[in-house]
């Protein structure tokens, strides 16, 4: 048998001993998997071909680290419900098997994972490799809104040239992110339509936290406020990366995700 299948037989045994919740693939190199498993199996890859109502799929990038990917994963099943604080699950990649407690740290909602057809997957995976790599050596912060343009950029004004004004740049565009990062010291936020357009950089979000009655945690100042705040009066999806490396998800003026993928990292 070829390794990869050894390994899946093992992963599978393991999962039924140690009564994990799901089997979670990560990038099979193989295209035609036979899985036959119990609960739940979710595939972590870029392209599927896989039409199978019982296997679910997630579009998360290699690029941001096996933990920081596991991570989201945990997140992701918390959110459908699939799996809950404390239980396991067990991973197999291309050469190794693992096993993942989900802890408290993320939490997140089903449909984020569903809309705007992976862009904000796509800015999320910046937000994370901006928070481990920095820029420049130096830790930035920034905010990607994402989706209901029209009434974002009336509650948002430029306080800098919009350095996207005239062009048709996409976040889903590989060659786009490097512009990206470049301009994520720019104070203010990314603009990002439904379909992914970047539509200005540089922008202000000219919301009200109090009147809106935005509560945060403890500690969370005026750049998570407006992020909440613009998805309270708004459709959008705000993803926040703090300046401590801790990236974060707003919709409905809550937070749906939070994680410091430099900390798990580490802890890896
Ligand atoms: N309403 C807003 N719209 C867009 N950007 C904002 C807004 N308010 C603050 N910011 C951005 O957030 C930056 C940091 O502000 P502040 O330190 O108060 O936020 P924070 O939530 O503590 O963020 P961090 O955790 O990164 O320090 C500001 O320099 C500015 O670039």
């Amino acid at each position: 048998m070829a390794t990869y299948e050894v390994l899946l037989e093992k992963a599978k045994d393991l999962a039924r001993q140690i009564n994990a919740k799901a089997l979670v693939l990560v990038y099979p190199p193989i295209e035609d998997i036979e899985v036959e498993f119990e609960g739940p199996v979710i595939i972590v890859g870029r392209e599927f071909d896989i039409e199978r109502d019982d296997i679910k799929k997630l579009p998360l990038p290699l690029s941001i680290g096996l933990s920081n990917l596991l991570n989201l994963v945990a997140a992701f099943l918390k959110g459908q419900g699939i799996i809950e604080k404390g239980e396991l699950f067990v991973y197999v990649t291309e050469d190794s098997l693992g096993i993942k407690r989900v802890e408290e740290r993320s939490i997140v909602s089903n449909e984020l994972f569903d809309r705007y057809e992976g862009i904000v997957q796509r800015a999320l995976e910046i937000a994370i490799e901006l928070s481990i790599e920095g820029r420049e050596g130096k830790p930035v912060g920034t905010i990607f809104v994402v989706g209901d343009t029209k009434e974002v950029m009336k509650h948002s004004h430029q306080i800098v040239p919009n350095p996207f004004k005239g062009h048709n740049l996409n976040i889903l565009d590989p060659k786009v992110k490097p512009i990206i990062k470049e301009f994520s010291f720019l104070d203010g936020a990314f603009i990002i339509t439904s379909k992914g357009r970047i539509l200005a950089a540089g922008r202000y979000l000219d919301v009200d936290p109090k009147s809106l009655e935005v509560t945060l945690p403890q500690g969370l100042g005026s750049r998570h406020l407006a992020s909440a705040a613009i998805t309270k009066i708004t459709r959008a999806i705000a993803i926040t990366l703090s300046e401590s490396g801790t990236v974060r998800v707003f919709k409905d003026g809550q937070i749906v995700l939070e994680y410091n993928p430099r900390l798990s990292a580490r802890s890896f």
